[in-house]
């Protein structure tokens, strides 16, 4: 009897033409593998790059299994190179309408991450219609790197924590001489750190106001990178939701006559930020507040509280949160380096969440002050639905708003 492994033709990555290419951190360390996607830069071209090039960021880990796409297009991810742990990508393609950050036309580029890390790159068929993910990765200019030792460099990277990295060719020959790899360690050393950077300014919509739906509740959300689920899980409540910039005022929000203010998602060092927690603080106890992931750590900092860097932060799908209030554990969708200092969040505001694995905070709450926020995304994609019912929380509270005060704080 004859077995059959592979009923449809795959062929492996490793059969085809391969392009050396090298994933190397700021510490000196170097990993070898091959590209797919965009070409990434080569050595010689260094002095070009600027602090958002494709190919060049801080070098993170996500242990999700699948999404993939999702996680490219997720605007949080400006700034890094991302890592999958789990071992085998791109075995199911892309497509457009997978993707967290809006229309085309309106957020380009369409992939956010600067690069993307995979142990494994499957080079099979994929369903009609859908791009490659290695196509789709050279149609947005982002560099992909695979059959390197993922798991080492997880390893070293939860060991020595987060740190910028890029992925290089060789200027020549298909590998790097001790001159060249000096020369890229120097441009890294002088690299900005995630820490201290705004990344806000690249993502997120830049005219005055969107409107993305009608209804008689309004919900104003404060586009600091929006993933687009989070707006489609707030629209399912026929709320009518109105996009602003980040760079909003107070007195604009007030003015729409909101039951509710959600700050979104984002990338970079929510401490750059202090213009949008200035705005925050003049919200707070005028109008239900929902934050999530940079929006919970905005909030936080406008009650008092300080974020600080983690050393290798969350990014998954299976991340265990415990709910302070039930003790129901839920698996969640996350993606933050960052996190809020327990030790500095005022007496009147509640841990709402924790994670299971760290225990650091993962949400809070202040129901005199209406203020939801999770540090995880409720909103999944990619990721477990577990936890969609915070939106239906928020929404109530909408409405409770409405009909104790008639909108009038
Ligand atoms: N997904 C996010 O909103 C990320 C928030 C912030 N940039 C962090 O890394 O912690």
């Amino acid at each position: 009897m004859q077995l059959i492994l592979h009923k449809y033709p795959y062929v492996a990555f490793s059969r085809r033409s391969k392009v050396r290419s090298y994933l190397i951190l700021d510490d000196g360390s170097c990993f070898s593998g091959f590209s797919f996607g965009a070409d990434p830069p080569k050595v010689d071209d260094l002095p070009e790059l600027h602090e958002f090039s494709k190919g060049v960021g801080e070098v993170v880990f996500n242990t999700g299994m699948t999404g993939y796409h999702e996680i490219l297009t997720d605007p949080s991810y400006t700034g890094q190179i991302v890592v999958m742990t789990y071992p085998h990508m791109g075995n199911y393609g892309t497509d457009d309408s997978w993707s967290e950050n809006g229309p085309e036309d309106r957020l380009l580029p369409r992939v956010k991450a600067q690069g993307f890390v995979v142990r494994e790159y499957y080079d099979g068929p994929v369903p009609p219609g859908r791009l490659s993910l290695s196509e789709f990765l050279k149609k947005y200019g982002t560099p992909g790197i695979a059959g390197l030792d993922t798991r080492a460099l997880t390893l070293h990277l939860r060991d020595s924590g987060s740190r910028n990295g890029i992925i290089v060719r060789p200027a020549a020959e298909d590998s790097l001489d001790d001159g060249e790899l000096k020369k890229v360690k120097s441009y890294l050393n002088s690299f900005p750190s995630m820490e201290g950077r705004n990344c806000i300014p690249e993502v997120g919509i830049t005219e005055d106001e969107n409107i993305i739906s009608d209804g008689d509740l309004k919900l104003v959300a404060v586009d600091c990178g929006t993933k687009g689920n989070i707006l489609r899980e707030m629209k399912k409540f026929g709320v009518g939701i109105r996009v602003l910039s980040s760079g909003a005022s107070a007195e604009e929000i007030l003015e729409l006559s909101p039951q509710g203010v959600l700050f979104s998602n984002g990338p970079g060092d929510p401490a750059t930020l202090d213009g949008l927690i200035g705005e925050i603080k003049k919200l707070v106890g005028k109008v239900p507040l929902f934050g999530i992931c940079l929006g919970h750590q905005l909030i936080a900092s406008a009650l008092g509280a300080r974020t600080r860097k983690m050393k290798f932060g969350h990014h998954g799908c299976n991340n265990p949160v415990r709910d302070e209030l039930t003790g129901r554990v839920a698996v969640t969708s996350q993606n933050h380096g960052f996190d809020v200092d327990e030790e500095s969040l005022p007496g009147d505001t509640r841990v709402w969440f924790r994670n299971a694995n760290d225990r650091t905070i993962e949400g809070i709450i202040n129901d005199e002050k209406r203020i939801y926020t999770s540090q995880f995304h409720p909103e999944a994609a990619p990721g477990p639905h577990d936890s969609l019912w915070i939106f239906r929380r928020f929404y109530d509270e909408m409405q409770r708003f409405e009909t104790e005060t008639g909108g009038e704080a």
